[in-house]
């Protein structure tokens, strides 16, 4: 990875987390002012981003930005760059253009929660169980959402390194009793039980379906968020399994990735529906599925495991970044243009 030496983004810098379903925009004066926030904007309701932040952004204030920095859900190659769930399609030569933009760079959307996981400070995490954060060790970030995100972050030379990957994708296997019996009903991806398929809005669903089904009883919700209702009102057994499993499983992968990456300095779990079940996960099973760890139970169990509670956590991680690029370790190589 070949690091972008040339670190000074101009001010002011429009800050952007473009997501499937919502993308939200600030603007950073200078390295000191707080974000000026815009309101979210749903993506459907524009046909392109170009016109997202010209409406939602431009025309509502006297502030030029004359950099963006733009982190996206989907891989950033080349001069076009598609959005996972969504039509947008990112053309930052254009927006040089037509916009009057001097510097553009975009990341993964992932890599924005691990600069937010390198520069949140305590007020918003949420921390379930024991362990404490050793400065200076490495990070990971997972968020289960509309898929299953995950982040390394390593602390090198005085600088985060955001390590973005596909962990989302590792095998999940079965531990439990009960497991025996749900897995044969999880649906597969090609044959497969991959994290993702039990860990995202989807996952969900599907552990709830399996549930239901070894149970012998019709399920009643039809989307994660009346599964999560349910679960609160603790209206629907199947639906309270599921958020136990779904804990479970999180603490499981959750263990494993602290391992890959000796993640001495915490686990952070990102994205809205974390943030919806922290009951859940201060419930012992979740600290218990991360400590299950043998020969390395020890380890795990001073290893701190956090919920990121800030609301707009990718947005905070960008305007760190935006703020002291030379803190973060974040390649722009074949991501950065320039007018
Ligand atoms: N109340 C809820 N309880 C559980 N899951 C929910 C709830 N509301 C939404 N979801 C699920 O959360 C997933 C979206 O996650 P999240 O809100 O973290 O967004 P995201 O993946 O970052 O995408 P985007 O940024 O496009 O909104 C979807 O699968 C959705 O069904």
């Amino acid at each position: 990875m070949s690091i972008d030496t040339d670190h000074i983004i101009p001010f002011p810098i429009l800050i952007g987390d473009i997501g499937g379903t919502n993308a939200r925009f600030a603007i950073l004066l200078d390295a000191n002012a707080e974000p000026k926030e815009f309101p979210i904007i749903h993506t459907a309701d524009f046909a392109t981003i170009d016109e997202a932040i010209q409406a939602g952004v431009l025309d509502k204030t006297s502030l030029q930005p004359r950099s963006a920095i733009l982190a996206v859900a989907g891989p950033v190659k080349g001069d076009e760059i598609d959005l996972t769930n969504c039509d947008w399609v990112i053309r930052p030569r254009e927006m040089i253009r037509d916009l009057g933009f001097e510097d553009i760079v975009v990341i993964n959307d992932f890599e924005a929660q691990a600069l937010a996981a390198a520069s949140l400070g305590p007020e918003y995490l949420e921390k379930i169980g024991g362990g404490e954060i050793r400065e200076s060790s490495s990070r990971v970030v997972v968020g289960p959402g509309t898929g299953l995100g995950v982040s390394g972050l390593v602390h090198a030379r005085h600088t985060w390194f955001p390590v973005p990957g596909e962990g989302g994708h590792v095998d999940i296997g079965p531990r439990t009793a009960r497991d025996f019996e749900l897995f044969p009903h999880y649906e597969t991806i090609e044959g497969r039980v991959s994290a993702e398929q039990l860990l995202c809005g989807r996952g969900m669903m599907n552990i709830y379906r399996a549930v239901c089904q070894t149970s012998g009883v019709t399920p009643a919700a039809s989307n994660p968020s009346e599964v999560t209702a349910a679960w609160a009102e603790a209206s629907d057994p199947a639906a309270v399994e599921t958020i136990e499993l779904f804990v479970t499983y999180l603490g499981r992968v959750a263990g494993d990735l602290a391992l890959i990456f000796m993640a001495r300095g915490g686990v952070f779990l990102a994205g809205g529906i974390v943030q919806k079940i922290i009951p859940a996960l201060q419930e012992p099973r979740f600290r218990q599925a991360f400590e299950d760890k043998a020969p390395h139970s020890a380890i795990l169990a001073n290893i701190p495991t956090f919920v990121i509670t800030h609301p707009l956590a990718a947005l905070s991680g960008l305007a760190a970044y935006a703020r002291t690029p030379v803190r973060f370790g974040v390649s722009t190589q074949g991501r950065r243009w320039k007018a």
